[in-house]
């Protein structure tokens, strides 16, 4: 495409230059720029892309998008807009020929269940036939084949290149989640959602976004970029978590349609009789046309609620409710999502992605319904992300369980030791046990587990690394306690 052409689509912009070079690809990274790129500059949290606009012409970048004049630059036609971010979003969507308008696509968002609903979203679609896309957290998937993603939800330029990559391989419905840091840095502005799913609001990423308003008014962005029905295109859902106050407030930001569900409110979509037991979850779906029996392998009332969002989201797609409940009930379940350790030990070792207070109550409060033994959890706190969640996690932990040992998740930059100080101050007349090695702490665990007892550990779920300092270093939790279980 001429950079003309593709240029002509904002509505402002300056350049002295001819623009008839020939633009084959759209780059934001000076690395990865070559022969007929133009070359996005991006000034971000670490450096500013602007720096490597030479080494984006060295490598044989046709043009440079900047919010600056450029003077070492003078090969190649410069442009300049006020705002190469959200131009970039803009550009991605027409050199990729705006592909989210050529898919079924849905977005969830929400403090926690994001991959969990999804994946279940995905699951539905794949065992009826359809060709299916998703993205998030664990990976990127594109009719069953994986592929690797740095951030749950990436940059623009990377989902329109990838939203075009599912139009090329015919995949008719995709979903995928929709972090806050995401919505608030416009990741996904030009994402044509057909519906938006919100899962719960609960406590995290303050460091980011400071306070609870803020970080709520970025999840509602989701809701309120649905915005209107148009002329030929499906009415645009909103399906609300009836029993999370936020959703009054995503209610009010959006004008699309929206179905609610819930188990305690009054909702459109509903979940009764919830019986949860070790070995999953029964319950009574109630839906506007009929009630049907649900045996989840799933455990928890939390899976009930990821369970009752995607049967809204595929329902709504036009999926019938026998085929959402077949998936449903053969489900196992997500990698690193409440995931069992089995290597024929006399007690339960669990390896779950809480990360969050909410997320972790909902964990443990779940172990602790089943626990024929002691429940021991390992529980820790990332380092360079919300410092506040750290006591309140600490609290919980101790809380909820007979034994709690508190080590290192993702350090980071940070003194692990005063990650682990800040989450002792939280701990009030209770036990507790500090660890800092987690590869020790959950051999502790292991080696203090008895017949029946349940281990849970926290935060890591299918994470195959943990990061010290800048050092990515192996580790996954489900190997180390399988192995510890196999020293035992
Ligand atoms: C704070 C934040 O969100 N940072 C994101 C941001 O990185 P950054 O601003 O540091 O980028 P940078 O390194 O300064 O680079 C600026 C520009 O220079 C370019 N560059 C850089 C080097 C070079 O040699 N040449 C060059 O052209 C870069 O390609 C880029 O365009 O842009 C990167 C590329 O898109 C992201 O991968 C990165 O996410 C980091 C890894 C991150 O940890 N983000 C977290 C906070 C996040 O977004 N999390 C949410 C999930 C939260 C949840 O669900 O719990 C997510 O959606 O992942
Ligand atoms: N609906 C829910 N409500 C509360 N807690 C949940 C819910 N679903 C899952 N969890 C808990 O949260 C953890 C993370 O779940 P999941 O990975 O699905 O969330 P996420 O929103 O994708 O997280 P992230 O923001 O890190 O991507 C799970 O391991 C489980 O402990
Ligand atoms: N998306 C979350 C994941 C946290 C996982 C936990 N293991 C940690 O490193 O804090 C974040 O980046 O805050
Ligand atoms: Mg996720």
């Amino acid at each position: 495409m001429e950079l003309k052409t593709l240029v002509n689509h904002l509505i402002n912009y300056k350049t002295d230059d001819e623009m008839n070079v020939e633009i084959t690809s759209i780059e934001m990274d000076s690395r990865t720029a070559g022969p007929g790129s133009l070359f996005v500059c991006i000034e971000g949290y670490t450096v500013d892309g602007h720096d490597y606009a030479r080494q984006a012409v060295e490598n044989g970048a046709a043009a440079i998008l900047a919010e600056k004049p450029l003077e070492e630059i003078d090969s190649v036609p410069v442009v300049i807009v006020n705002d190469t971010k959200r131009s970039l979003a803009v550009l991605a969507n027409v050199f990729y020929d705006h592909p989210t308008t050529k898919l079924h696509l849905i977005g969830v968002t929400g403090t926690n269940g994001k991959t969990t609903t999804s994946h279940l979203i995905e699951q539905i679609f794949a065992d009826t036939g359809k060709r299916t896309g998703m993205i998030g957290t664990i990976d990127m998937k594109i009719n069953g084949v994986s592929h690797k993603v740095t951030n749950t939800t990436p940059e623009s330029l990377f989902l329109q290149k990838a939203f075009k990559e599912m139009n090329d391989q015919k995949v008719e419905a995709a979903v995928m989640e929709v972090s806050s840091h995401a919505l608030d840095m416009g990741r996904v502005r030009g994402c044509d959602y057909d519906i938006a799913v919100f899962t719960n609001f609960t406590q995290d990423h303050l460091d980011y976004h400071k306070d609870m308003e803020t970080y709520l008014r970025a999840k509602g962005l989701l809701f309120a970029q649905l915005g209107n029905t148009y002329a030929g295109k499906k009415e645009k859902i909103a399906i609300l978590n009836r029993d999370d106050n936020a959703s009054k407030e995503f209610e009010k930001m959006t004008a699309a349609q929206i179905l609610t569900y819930g188990i305690e409110q009054k909702s459109d979509i509903m979940a009764k009789d919830i019986k949860v037991t070790g070995k999953g979850t029964n319950f009574t779906l109630v839906t506007p046309f009929e009630e049907k029996q649900v045996s989840l392998k799933l455990v928890g009332k939390f899976s009930v609620y990821n369970v009752l969002a995607a049967v809204s989201a595929t329902l709504l797609s036009g999926i019938p409710i026998d085929s959402i409940i077949r998936t449903m009930e053969n489900v196992k379940g997500v990698p690193g999502r409440f995931e069992t350790v089995d290597e024929g030990q006399s007690f339960t070792v669990i390896v779950d992605y809480a990360h969050t207070p909410d997320s972790l109550e909902n964990a443990l409060d779940t172990v602790k319904e089943f626990a024929v033994g002691k429940v021991i959890s390992v529980v820790g706190c990332g380092g360079d992300r919300d410092r506040t969640k750290r006591p309140l996690m600490a609290k919980i932990a101790t809380e909820y369980s007979d034994i709690a040992i508190f080590t290192s998740d993702n350090p980071r930059t940070e003194d692990p030791e005063a990650i682990l100080k800040d989450m002792q101050a939280g701990v009030e007349d209770r036990e507790y046990k500090v660890i800092t090695d987690r590869r020790d702490a959950i051999n502790y665990a292991v080696n203090l587990a008895e017949e029946n007892d349940i281990i849970l550990i926290a935060g890591k779920g299918h994470e195959t690394y943990q990061i010290i300092g800048k050092d990515v270093l192996d580790f996954d939790d489900r190997k180390v306690a399988a192995e510890a279980i196999g020293a035992k």
